[in-house]
C-alpha cells in the first residue's frame, strides 16, 4: 500500500495536458485558456465621454461661463470639427471627445437655452474623460493556462477575440460494474441496488470540463467487463467502479491485466477507498476506483479531480487544505489516512458519527472532508485539524 501523495504523484505520471483546440468565444466560459490571447486594438479606441454633458475647453470652466454648442457626438458618431474658443460640443456617454475639447462638463451643471449653455454649477476637478486605451492597450495579454469565467468572455469579447484557443475537453468513460447495479429509473430485483455514485462521479468530473460518458452496466463476468472496456475506447481516461477488493467476483483487476493493462499500484494507505487501482491501458489511462459509493466519490475528488485538471493542463491541481477547531473530540487513527465527513459551521468542523463507506446520505449531509494523518492521536474539542471543503 502506498501514501495517498505517492498515489496522486503516480496518478499524474498516467495523464498530460491535451492538445488546444479553437472554440467560439460565446462557448468558451468553463474551458481552460491554453495560449496567450492579446488584444488587437485600444479599449476604448478614443478618448471618450464618461458622462452625458458638453464638451468645452478645461481652462474656460468656470461658473456663470457660457458656451455657444456648435455639434453633436454621440456613441458610435463622433463629431467632426474642433471645439474653439467658447464652444461646446454636446456629447453623450462612451462618444469620442472632439478635438478642442478636455473637459466634460456634465449636464446638471448647466442650463441650455436655445444653443446657448450656461455653467450653473461649479463643476468639480473631474475632466469626466476616460483616456484611450485605459482600460487596455494593443498588446494586453490575457495568459493561459487560466480557467475562463464569465469576467474573461467578457474581456476577450471586448479585445474582439471571437475564437478562444482552449485545453481539449478530457473524455473520461466511468463503467460500473456488478450484477447487483440497474440505472436509476429501472425496476430493480430483490437484491438489486441503484447505481449511484456513478452519477454523482458524472456530475464532479463534468462540473470540471470532462465529457463524460456512462457506459452500460458491466456484470460480474469476463466477457461482459471485456465489452465494457472495449466501449471504452477512444476516452482519455477509463474509470471503472467496483470490482477492486478481493472478492471471487472482483474481476477488473484481471480483466484489464488481460487486455494488456500495465499496472501502476493497486492499494493505497487510506480509508475510504483502499482497494484503488491504476495504470496504463493503451493510450487511456485507467483507474479502478472501490465501489463503495462513498469510496469511490472521495477518490472522484481526491484523485479523479485533480487528473482531470491536470489534462486540462491547469497549473494548481491540488485543492488545498485549510483549517478549523473540533467542536467534538476525536478517537485516535488507525495506520490510514481518514479522509471522514464531516460538518463545517461558524463554530468550526465535527466529524459525521458514522463513517461506513456505503452511506451516502451522510456524504450528502457533509461539507467537508476532514483529514486524519495515519496514527493521528486522541484530538480534544478546540485542536486544530485540517479539512477539505466539498
Ligand atoms: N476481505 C476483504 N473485503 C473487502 C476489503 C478487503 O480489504 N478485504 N476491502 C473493502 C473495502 S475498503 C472496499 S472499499 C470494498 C471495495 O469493493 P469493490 O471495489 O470490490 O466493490 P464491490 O464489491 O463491487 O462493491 C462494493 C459495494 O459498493 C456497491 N457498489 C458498487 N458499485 C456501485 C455503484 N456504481 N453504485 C452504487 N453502489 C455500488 C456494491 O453494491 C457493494 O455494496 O471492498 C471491501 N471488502
Ligand atoms: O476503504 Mo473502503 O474504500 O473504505 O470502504
Amino acid at each position: 500500500m502506498i501514501s495517498v501523495n505517492d498515489a496522486r504523484e503516480l496518478l499524474f505520471d498516467l495523464v498530460a495536458p491535451l492538445p488546444a483546440e479553437h472554440t467560439p468565444l460565446a462557448k468558451s466560459a468553463g474551458r481552460v485558456l491554453a495560449q496567450d490571447v492579446v488584444a488587437t486594438r485600444n479599449q476604448p479606441p478614443f478618448a471618450a465621454s464618461s458622462m452625458d454633458g458638453y464638451a468645452v475647453k478645461a481652462a474656460e470652466v468656470e461658473r456663470h461661463a457660457m458656451f455657444k454648442i456648435v455639434g453633436e457626438s454621440a456613441a458610435g458618431r463622433r463629431f467632426d470639427g474642433s471645439v474653439g474658443p467658447g464652444q461646446a460640443v454636446r456629447i453623450f456617454t462612451g462618444a469620442p471627445v472632439p478635438e478642442g475639447a478636455d473637459f466634460v462638463v456634465i449636464q446638471e451643471d448647466t442650463e441650455r437655452r436655445g444653443d446657448l449653455i450656461t455653467i450653473t454649477d461649479a463643476p468639480g476637478p473631474k475632466v469626466n474623460i476616460r483616456p484611450t486605451g485605459v482600460d487596455f492597450t494593443k498588446g494586453t495579454t490575457i495568459s493561459a493556462p487560466r480557467l475562463i469565467r464569465a469576467e474573461d468572455v467578457a474581456l476577450m469579447a471586448a479585445m474582439n477575440i471571437p475564437q478562444v484557443p482552449v485545453t481539449q475537453r478530457p473524455e473520461i468513460a466511468l463503467i460500473s460494474t456488478g450484477d447487483e447495479l440497474v440505472m436509476p429509473g429501472e425496476t430493480p430485483g430483490p437484491d438489486q441496488i441503484i447505481a449511484s455514485n456513478t452519477f454523482g462521479l458524472q456530475a464532479l468530473l463534468e462540473d470540471l470540463g470532462a465529457r463524460v460518458r456512462i457506459l452500460p452496466i458491466a456484470q460480474d463476468t469476463v466477457s461482459s467487463l471485456e465489452t465494457a472496456f472495449d466501449l471504452a475506447r477512444g476516452a482519455d481516461l477509463v474509470v471503472t467502479i467496483g470490482g477492486a477488493s478481493v472478492g471471487d467476483y472482483d474481476l477488473v483487476s484481471d480483466v484489464s491485466h488481460g487486455l494488456g493493462m500495465e499496472r501502476s499500484f493497486y492499494k493505497i494507505r487510506m480509508r475510504p477507498g483502499k482497494p484503488l487501482m491504476a495504470g496504463r491501458l493503451g493510450d487511456a489511462a485507467m483507474v479502478g476506483l472501490p465501489g463503495n459509493p462513498v469510496s469511490a466519490m472521495v477518490c472522484g475528488y481526491l484523485f479523479l479531480a485533480p487528473m482531470v485538471r491536470r489534462m486540462l493542463g491547469l497549473d494548481q491541481v491540488l485543492t488545498s487544505f485549510q483549517r478549523a477547531k473540533l467542536t467534538e473530540p476525536l478517537p485516535a487513527n488507525g495506520p490510514r489516512e481518514h479522509y471522514m465527513r464531516a460538518i463545517l459551521d461558524e463554530n468550526g468542523i465535527r466529524a459525521c458519527p458514522d463513517q461506513d463507506s456505503s452511506l451516502l446520505s451522510v456524504l450528502a449531509e457533509a461539507n467537508a472532508l476532514l483529514v486524519r494523518p495515519p496514527q493521528d492521536s486522541t484530538q480534544k474539542t478546540g485542536d486544530e485539524v485540517l479539512y477539505l471543503p466539498l
